[in-house]
């Protein structure tokens, strides 16, 4: 029998961009409520309770109540795109390859919460670096990243893209989150497995989608004996074995002049750079994806099939 999927605010950036992967699915049941009643609690309600899974593309607020709808019912298991559980002990994190028993939890998880888009790119290249010990702790860590102004739903998409709109956007490139409070942090720290919080500095470019987060680093303040290469080597066991996180062989990035922040878009995968000189002070790495692709609607597909593989 086909499983029933409901996508809750699937009128929505991350909603849409889900319902079209899975249109051509025959092996689902995907249940819809007109986009005039898309804020109708109790169609939402009766919906959300008709699901085999429901995800949630949702604000954190209403992510949290159609949790609530759906606590009594064992029947319906919850994909959450929000950052409302990101951090919540009974929620699996939905990032099967940050480590080798991910999958697994994914799979047997009623609770899902699908990772942020920069999280994404930051724990990708930071948590595969403290579980090998080549990041020490007490690392005072930095995330620096630009993102497609999708990223912002449908609230930026019209202030970049309507000269008309009230609060309407003019820059081309804009620093954001500059109280250094983005809600983000928290779950990069988590699942990075941090002991310090990081210092985020986000920003928006005028494009619609793709995403490069950046984490510099000082060699000489890692585990003794750290190299480009040692990282490079890290990261490539850490990922061997999965196809949708890739590592840059080292002596392909070494030839590149540049990084297009677009390169990833409309694709599912994440790629990962180790940057640096042989013998340098300094190495520089670098996750690139698109924000709705393996930052959100790409991860949600992946992790609702791990969920139904179960
Ligand atoms: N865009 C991205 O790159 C990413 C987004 N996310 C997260 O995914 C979630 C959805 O984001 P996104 O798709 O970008 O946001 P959008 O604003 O584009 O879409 C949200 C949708 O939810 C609807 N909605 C809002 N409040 C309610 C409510 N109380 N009841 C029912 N429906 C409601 C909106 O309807 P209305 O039009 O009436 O407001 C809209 O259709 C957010 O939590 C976001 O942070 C996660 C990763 C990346
Ligand atoms: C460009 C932009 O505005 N990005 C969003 C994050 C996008 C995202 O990942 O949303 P979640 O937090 O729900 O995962 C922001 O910085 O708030």
């Amino acid at each position: 029998m086909a499983a029933k999927i409901f996508i809750d605010g699937e009128h929505g950036t991350t909603g849409l961009q889900i319902r079209t992967r899975l249109a051509d699915r025959r092996d689902l049941e995907l249940l819809s409520i007109p986009e005039a009643e898309r804020r109708n609690e109790k169609m939402r309600e009766d919906m959300l309770n008709s699901a085999d899974i429901a995800i949630l593309c949702l604000p954190d607020d209403a992510s949290k109540q159609a949790y609530e709808m759906t606590a009594a019912n064992n029947n319906v298991r919850l994909l959450d795109a929000s950052t409302a559980f990101r951090v919540h002990p009974d929620w699996a994190y939905g990032f099967a390859e940050m480590d080798k028993a991910q999958k697994a939890k994914i799979q047997s998880a009623r609770y899902v919460s699908n990772p942020g888009c920069y999280p994404t790119g930051a724990i990708g290249l930071i948590r595969p670096l403290r579980a090998a010990g080549i990041l020490p702790d007490g690392y005072p860590v930095s995330v620096n990243a630009v993102s497609g102004y999708t990223g912002g739903g449908k609230q930026l998409i019209a202030q970049m893209e309507d000269a008309g709109h009230p609060e309407h956007l003019a820059a081309n490139n804009f620093l954001y989150g500059l109280t250094l409070k983005h809600k983000h942090v928290p779950e990069m720290q988590t699942h990075g497995l941090l002991d310090r919080p990081p210092l985020f500095a986000p920003s928006v470019g005028r494009f619609a989608q793709g995403m490069i987060v950046q984490v510099p680093l000082f060699l000489d303040d890692l585990a003794e004996g750290t190299t480009v290469e040692s990282i490079h080597e890290a990261l490539v066991a850490h990922y061997a074995g999965q196809d949708i996180v890739s590592v840059v062989p080292i002596a392909e990035s070494a030839k590149l002049p540049r990084v297009d922040a677009e390169e990833l878009v409309g694709k599912d995968t994440m790629k990962l750079f180790v940057f640096g000189t042989p013998g340098g002070a300094h190495v520089n790495l670098v996750a690139l994806l698109d924000n709705l692709g393996k930052g959100a609607s790409g991860a949600a597909v992946q992790n609702m099939d791990l969920m139904l593989s179960a």
